[in-house]
């Protein structure tokens, strides 16, 4: 257990520090109490000697101050490592989780990775510094009273030894059913995350349908589930719990029985068998309190368990000489089939070629494909045969911060930080000055948002972006593109409505993005205006390349992009009327 949580937080000295402060008070805990021995045997007497009994008594109390003093100074150092253990804890989690492959990010192991950041990092450290501790008291402090034992009646000590490897063993069993159960709760307790977090993704659609309150049945499902994974838990674990006290209890009953046999028997001293009782109640209480550390201690282990299992998984593989810049911005796909684990394929055999500075209109119908080529290009998946290359380099061979750096993505659905528009802007550039900012922001036709906001620059977007409209979200995220002053940038351009300021801007903003000469861009498209002005089109369907041209060509051609171009028409007139009749 404890390689196993050296292997998540490789903190020796402080792993080291906690435990020889443990042990120590541990065994003093022991030494002092068998100091009572000459004690006892000094005052037990007919004529107590006390003479005999002081310097045992100087001892005690040395040994006392000693061990409050390690006490105290224990205290801010289990304090200190508990911060530490969790904050690196998480930071190794953040850092791995961001070089994961997109397609790990299911629901369910999105509930697991909150639960593994706060819930079982905050505990491991927690536990480690708070019961790992008083574990080591509750080993340690028997065994040094059997070795004090020792020294007062060989026989009893061998008592003492026997009750031990006894009570281990009714430990080791109610700890073995502790930790199935502590996983089979956790198991339930990360669905309920799961489904928490679709209740809340789904709560329009809940209203909509008049269930906003009930929750979702699967929601429900999960709790009873839960619910009943905790009784049954309870009742699994209740009779290897009873089998240790029994243990334990029993373990005193012989002793008590042992020592009166030996008085009787005139075989030892009423003194030494005080004295000996005394000791097996010390005994005994540490490893009484382990049943109830060693579910902690099993909870800690399942907690490292899966913590070990998010940082298990393998990130994308990174080139061993990875290269460190572009050395161009033209696009190549050459012959990429890419599924996204199943056995339908998102892609099959996609060759094409984004020069470098032009833009290209990518174009398909609901599901061709078209996202997942900007996917493949910003590398969120690798290809399953076939290469992305940019610059002629194959985009695995990049050290994966240059493609970070030079590719900006404008998604359709922008996700912004509960923060102010300036931070939101900043993660593009955190270094950015207020000129770099404003020329973004007008750019991407951001400011006349900001001068219509009375807090500007200082205005916070709620959750996810919500004070803002769909079309000002995008216009933020166009903005970070400007800023990014990225060289090659992949836009998702919205297909569904905005209302036509918006759409003005977000048409302008999207053209002057594309419009610079050492930009390689790329726009799923809907709207005719963009696919008029792209330098090429490519069109998908079904996940393969069905034409290749510039869009006035084609148009002429009669083949599906002329089709899909006039359904985007037709569309935008529907739109313009409707529009004009309100
Ligand atoms: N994360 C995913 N997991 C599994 N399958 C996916 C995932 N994303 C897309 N797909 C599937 O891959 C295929 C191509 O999807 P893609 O999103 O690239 O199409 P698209 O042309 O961009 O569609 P749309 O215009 O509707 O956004 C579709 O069959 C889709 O269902």
């Amino acid at each position: 257990m404890i390689l196993r949580l050296y292997g998540l937080v490789p903190q020796l000295g402080l792993m080291l520090r906690i435990g020889a402060l443990q042990a120590s008070l541990a065994i003093l805990q022991g030494l002092l109490l068998g100091t009572l021995i000459p004690i006892l045997r000094a005052l037990l007497r007919p004529e107590p000697d006390f003479a005999a009994a002081t310097p045992w008594f100087l001892l005690a109390g040395i040994g006392l101050l000693v061990y409050g003093v390690l006490a105290v100074i224990s205290t801010p150092i289990a304090f200190t490592a508990n911060m530490e253990f969790t904050a690196k804890l998480r930071h190794r989690l953040m850092n791995h989780v961001a070089a994961l492959p997109l397609g790990w990010f299911t629901q369910e192991r999105k509930a697991r990775l909150a639960r593994a950041v706060t819930a079982d990092a905050g505990a491991i450290a927690h536990l480690a510094v708070t019961i790992g501790g008083p574990a080591i008291t509750a080993t340690l402090v028997p065994t040094t009273i059997i070795g004090v034992t020792f020294a007062v009646d060989w026989r009893m000590a061998l008592l003492f030894l026997t009750i031990m490897p006894i009570a281990f063993l009714a430990l080791r069993r109610a700890g073995r059913i502790v930790s199935i159960a502590d996983e089979e709760l956790e198991e339930a307790a990360t669905h309920i995350a799961g489904r928490a977090i679709e209740l809340g993704q789904a709560q329009p659609v809940l209203r909509a349908a008049g269930q906003g309150s009930t929750g979702t049945t699967r929601m429900r499902a999960a709790l009873d589930e839960h619910r009943e994974t905790y009784r049954r838990g309870l009742r699994k674990s209740m009779l290897p719990d009873l089998t240790y006290t029994a243990v334990v209890m029993g373990g005193f009953a012989a002793i008590l029985i042992a020592g009166m046999l030996l008085l009787i028997g005139g075989e030892l001293p009423i003194a030494d068998l005080v004295a000996l009782l005394v000791l097996a109640v010390r005994f005994l209480e540490p490893l009484g309190n382990l049943i109830e550390l060693i579910g902690a201690l099993r909870a800690m282990d399942n907690g490292v368990g899966r913590v070990r299992a998010v940082l298990n998984t393998e990130p994308l593989p990174t080139s061993p000489r990875p290269v460190r810049e572009l050395s161009g911005i033209d696009i190549a796909l050459s012959g990429v089939t890419f599924s996204y684990g199943g056995s339908a394929r998102a892609l099959t055999d996609v060759t094409a070629n984004f020069p470098a500075g032009s833009t290209t209109a990518l174009v398909g119908p609901s599901g061709s494909g078209k996202t997942t080529v900007t996917r493949l290009i910003a590398r969120f998946f690798d290809v399953d045969s076939g290469s992305v290359r940019i610059g002629g380099t194959d985009v695995r061979d990049f050290d994966p911060t240059v493609l970070l750096n030079d590719i900006a993505i404008v998604f359709q659905d922008v996700y912004l930080f509960d923060d102010t528009i300036e931070e939101n802007l900043r993660i593009a550039r955190p270094d950015a000055s207020r000129t770099e900012l404003e020329e973004a922001a007008r750019a991407a036709r951001l400011d006349e948002v900001l001068n219509r906001l009375p807090a500007g620059w200082a205005t916070r977007v709620g959750e996810a972006g919500s004070r803002l409209s769909g079309g000002e979200r995008q216009r933020v995220s166009i903005a970070r593109a400007f800023l990014k002053r990225s060289r090659i940038v992949l836009i998702d351009e919205a297909a569904s409505a905005l209302d036509p300021e918006n759409e003005r801007a977000v048409s302008d903003a999207i053209a002057e993005l594309a419009s610079a000469p050492d930009r390689t861009v790329l726009i799923i498209a809907h709207k005719p205006s963009t696919l008029r002005a792209a330098d090429q089109v490519v069109t998908l369907d079904e996940g393969h390349v069905v034409e290749v041209g510039d869009p006035t060509t084609l148009r002429e051609s009669g083949g599906l992009f002329a089709k899909l171009y006039d359904q985007y028409e037709q569309a935008r007139g529907w739109r313009i009327m409707t529009t004009v009749d309100n």
